[in-house]
């Protein structure tokens, strides 16, 4: 990955600085014009955030937080998922310490994003479900490929997602079209997205997206990084004070519904049907 990397960069010039290949599953490259920094998540196939994809997005945001850049543009290396969520794999059949550290990375991954002052957007060049709908909501601003699935599906997995995991959604959409959609899990199209307020912009191809994430990004040229970053944070204050109060409980909970034998079952079906899709 380090050499197809690299040579990337040399055919495309020297117009952005590979930061780090020091994780493996996500790269962080900034553009020398621009300062921005774009964040890939990469583990194939479907990006599905295990233990260690979870523990690279949090070292990669706190590198490009340290590094001075001026945003951050979340994006995936795969051509059709931006993120298919928490790996169902590694909650299944496992013990509940496992479940414990896979929610603690999860929730950290959140507070990070969500938490940063720094400008953030996602360039969602491709499905979205569930952790991949949490990642893009976290950012300020999204740019969605046409013809992708987006949204919080945690009710069809028979899993009550906590307050701080909608935030981002319920930040962005009418109260009464979240909580529908929270109730059902309801999975809306790109084009639905857009127009209910989950996605900004519709782009044709992930350069594009990235584009006009960093068009976003650089709509603060002229603004006091300081105001804007302290401006955006008291926004979010109350989601974070509410998660900080109940994030060790949170872990408790969410470790003892995902062990339970009813939500395990339902997690065995899930996976079976996902392998059976492929069989079709
Ligand atoms: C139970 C506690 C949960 C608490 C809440 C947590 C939030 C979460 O994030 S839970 C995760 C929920 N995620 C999903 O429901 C998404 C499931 N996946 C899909 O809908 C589709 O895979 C996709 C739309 C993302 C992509 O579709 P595509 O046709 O391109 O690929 P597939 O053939 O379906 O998948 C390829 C490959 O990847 C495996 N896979 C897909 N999603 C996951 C996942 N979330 N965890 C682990 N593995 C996943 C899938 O089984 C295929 O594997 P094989 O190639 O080996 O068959």
């Amino acid at each position: 990955m380090l050499h197809s990397n690299l040579l990337r960069l040399v055919a495309r010039g020297s117009s952005s600085r590979l930061m780090s290949t020091a994780t493996k599953l996500t790269t962080v490259e900034v553009n020398d014009e621009t300062g921005i920094a774009t964040l890939t998540m990469n583990r194939p196939p479907v990006n599905s955030q295990n233990v260690q994809l979870l523990l690279d997005l949090q070292a990669s945001i706190s590198e490009i937080e340290n590094n001075k850049s001026r945003g951050l543009i979340l994006t995936s290396a795969h051509s059709n998922v931006f993120s298919a969520g928490l790996d169902i794999f590694e909650m299944y059949n496992t013990d509940v310490e496992r479940l414990r550290t896979v929610w603690t990375e999860l929730q950290n991954v959140w507070i990070a994003l969500y938490g940063t002052s720094l400008p953030t957007a996602a360039a969602i060049n491709g499905h979205a479900p569930a952790g991949g709908c949490l990642l893009a909501t976290a950012c300020e601003y999204r740019v969605m490929r046409p013809n992708f699935l987006i949204g919080l599906n945690e009710a069809q997995l028979g899993i009550i997602a906590p307050k701080w995991l909608m935030s981002g959604f319920t930040n962005v959409l009418p109260k009464r079209v979240a909580e529908r959609a929270l109730t059902q899990g309801r999975m809306f199209t790109t084009q639905e997205a857009f127009e209910a307020g989950l996605v900004d912009e519709i782009a044709s191809s992930k350069e594009e997206a990235v584009e006009k994430c960093a068009a976003f990004i650089g709509s603060f040229a002229k603004v006091n990084p300081l105001a804007r970053g302290l401006t955006k944070l008291q926004f979010r204050a109350d989601n974070i004070k509410e998660f900080e109060k109940i994030r060790e409980k949170d872990v408790a909970d969410f470790a003892a519904l995902a062990s339970s034998p009813e939500v395990q079952k339902v997690m065995g079906t899930y996976l079976e049907n996902l392998k059976n899709k492929g069989k079709k």
